[in-house]
């Protein structure tokens, strides 16, 4: 799938980040609710970096050839977390720049463990800046009918996921997006904010 935005090759390949396949891995992953900034900040970040952007959610809607409102309708919740759980392992697997997921990638288990080992960041964000951002705007099939109680629920549920696979959370609560971006470039040049590590075999599993 095409990048969006995409800058080009980086002469000194700098950008790239090699996985242990030998692909190129995402620079950055960023996870968060809706209304965080994934896709505004992602869009940023990639342009101020010299590397394509890339969201899963648009991913989904080209290969579905829909938006994504009409998947749920049409095949509900399921069908879309499936093509969305497709759409985060391709883009891990030959995506080198920013990738942006959808709000709810990181409910599947499976989606989760794809995440290990890459630098996920957290976008976070309350209530009230969410529901300014994104509380009346383009259709989100899941904040349908009360968008303030459901954001809530939403996060409840999520949050321990989104900081289970994150490396880092940058709180984008009345912070432009620009501002956010640049905080992001800051956690790429520390070592020590460098991707979780990779889950160790569980002791029960070791052959002996
Ligand atoms: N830090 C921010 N401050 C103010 N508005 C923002 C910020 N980040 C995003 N927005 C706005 O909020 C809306 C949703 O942003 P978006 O990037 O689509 O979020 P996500 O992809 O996380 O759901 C957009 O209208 C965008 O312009
Ligand atoms: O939170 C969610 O479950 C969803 C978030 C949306 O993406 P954004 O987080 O970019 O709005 C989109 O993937 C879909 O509407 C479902
Ligand atoms: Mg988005």
């Amino acid at each position: 799938m095409a990048d969006i935005g995409d800058a080009g090759d980086i002469a000194d390949g700098a950008h790239t980040t090699p996985g242990r396949d030998g692909g190129a891995h995402p620079l950055v992953v960023l996870v968060g609710p809706p209304g965080a900034g994934k896709t505004t900040v992602g869009l940023l970040l990639a342009a101020a970096h010299g590397v394509g952007f890339r969201d899963t959610d648009a991913d989904v809607e080209t290969r579905a050839g829909k938006p994504i409102p009409d998947i749920f309708v049409d095949e509900g919740e399921p069908h879309f977390r499936a093509l969305e759980h497709r759409a985060v392992a391709d883009a891990l697997a030959d995506h080198p720049g920013v990738l942006a997921l959808g709000g709810g990638a990181i409910l599947d288990p499976a989606t989760r463990a794809l995440l290990a080992g890459h630098h996920v960041v957290f976008l976070d964000v309350d209530l009230a800046d969410a529901v300014k951002r994104v509380g009346l705007d383009a259709p989100r099939p899941l904040l349908m009918g009360n968008p303030r109680a459901r954001w809530r629920e939403l996060m409840a549920a999520r949050r321990p996921l989104y900081t289970e696979v994150a490396a880092v959370t940058v709180n984008t609560a009345g912070r432009t997006p620009e501002d956010v971006a640049a905080e992001i470039g800051h956690t790429l040049e520390t070592a020590s904010h460098r991707a979780r590590p990779e889950p160790t075999t569980p002791e029960k599993d070791v052959k002996r």
